[in-house]
């Protein structure tokens, strides 16, 4: 079975074509083809919007088709509201239900509605499933959800913590509970997906209970360009005193903060080599970004009960030698051990990096979103062909 996925960002769009075997498995060689487009409808970019960028991706695939048809489209959505716990089938009531997030999500749902119109345009008869970032964290408890606001504020502007990645750490979860050898529904630990966006997740019996990202996905951790938790004070105060407008401290909190506002550089490879070059910004920056990242472990050990362990996942946690050590090194008072060998040996399979006496396990787990995309898309297909549902909108 031939799937694409989408992964329709704010400014760009990430694609991969799949090929599953039968059995949902991945087929000898599964991508057939990837790509991203950037810059999508910023100030004097060439492509204007997300439909555009899909006929140029539809035009890239007809070479690799050669005359073989997509068989079903699986798309990333980042925000699924309370409403969506689960993959959906997609239908023209899915779109509008999706579109109806959008104050939720601005940057992100609008993009993959207009994706989603635009595939159901030029192939109709194929199948689109939508997988919501925020599923996943459906089953965090009200008092890992709720904020201490009016309960309005809850009930009719829907502000809550919602919660992101869920695709990553759902499966991340799967992956280390496998690498300790126990059933998924005995695991406990705490997953930590640390790539361009970066998220903690407190896992209680195989599911989520918390997680550091809130009713958006600017929340928690320091990221490569997000602020991460900040006094919201600061904002009214911005706004009041600097005259700030609400949208520019939105684009500065989204996009010129955490780590590339504290050193210049987004990439933890060139803030790592600064601070090994003595800098020190890239110093004080990675002092603030692991200080916090410890704080949040520390944290969710104590709202699970304690963790089996801790899974570094995703760009900087898979690849990241030297930042896995500085955060570890934190966590000596949980009788956390390492050894520096194993965690500085390059490996592209799950691999624990503890020592045989350590308190918690530390596992590197690769992640990998476009795969569990394709496998969520190819059983909603499946399943809905052996229900014999219509599908397309
Ligand atoms: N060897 C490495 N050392 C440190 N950081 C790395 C390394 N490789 C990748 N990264 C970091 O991973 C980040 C991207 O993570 P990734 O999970 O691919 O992001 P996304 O999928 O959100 O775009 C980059 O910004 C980079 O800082
Ligand atoms: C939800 C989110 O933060 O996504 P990303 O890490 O892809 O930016
Ligand atoms: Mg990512």
């Amino acid at each position: 079975m031939l799937i694409l996925v989408i992964n329709s960002g704010s400014s760009s769009l990430k694609y991969q074509l799949r090929e599953l075997n039968d059995d949902g498995t991945d087929a000898a060689e599964p991508i057939q083809a990837s790509g991203l487009i950037e810059r999508i409808g910023v100030p004097g970019a060439e492509i204007a919007n997300h439909t555009e960028a899909l006929d140029i991706v539809a035009k890239e695939l007809d070479e690799v088709l050669n005359g073989r048809t997509i068989d079903a489209t699986g798309h990333r959505v980042v925000h699924g509201g309370e409403r969506f716990k689960a993959p959906a089938l997609v239908d023209a009531e899915v779109i509008r239900a999706i579109d109806r997030l959008a104050p939720l999500a601005p940057l992100h749902n609008p993009p993959a509605t207009e994706g989603l119109r635009a595939l159901s345009t030029k192939w109709p008869e194929m199948p689109q499933v939508v997988i919501f970032d925020t599923s996943f964290h459906q089953t965090m408890p009200p008092q890992a959800w709720r904020y201490a606001v009016p309960n309005s504020w809850y009930t009719d502007y829907g502000i809550r913590r919602y919660g992101f990645h869920g695709t990553s750490h759902d499966l991340v979860t799967g992956k280390t509970a496998e690498l300790l050898g126990v059933p998924r529904k005995d695991f406990t630990g705490i997953i930590l997906h640390l790539g361009n966006g970066a998220s903690a997740t407190a896992i209680k019996h195989g599911r989520s209970v918390d997680t550091s990202m809130g009713y958006t996905p600017l929340a928690g951790l320091v990221m490569g360009t997000r602020s991460g938790d900040v006094d919201p004070s600061i904002i009214s105060h911005l706004g009041t005193s600097h005259g700030f407008t609400a949208q520019a401290i939105d684009r500065v909190l989204n996009h010129e903060s955490g780590l590339l506002g504290m050193t210049g550089h987004a990439d933890m490879r060139q803030v790592l080599e600064s601070a090994e070059a003595g800098q020190r910004e890239a110093q004080v920056a990675l002092e603030v970004t692991t200080y916090r990242l410890a704080k949040y472990i520390g944290g969710y050990h104590v709202a699970i009960d304690g963790a089996q362990a801790i899974t570094f996942t995703a760009g900087i946690g898979e690849n990241s030698a030297p930042f896995r050590a500085r955060v570890l090194d934190r966590l000596g008072v949980l009788g956390i051990k390492y050894d520096p060998a194993l965690n500085e040996s390059p490996s592209d399979d799950s691999r624990l990096i503890s020592t045989t006496d350590s308190a918690i396990a530390v596992a590197v787990v690769p992640t990998d979103e476009e795969m569990a995309i394709a496998q969520e898309t190819f059983h909603m297909v499946n399943n809905a062909n052996a229900w014999g549902r219509g599908v397309g909108v």
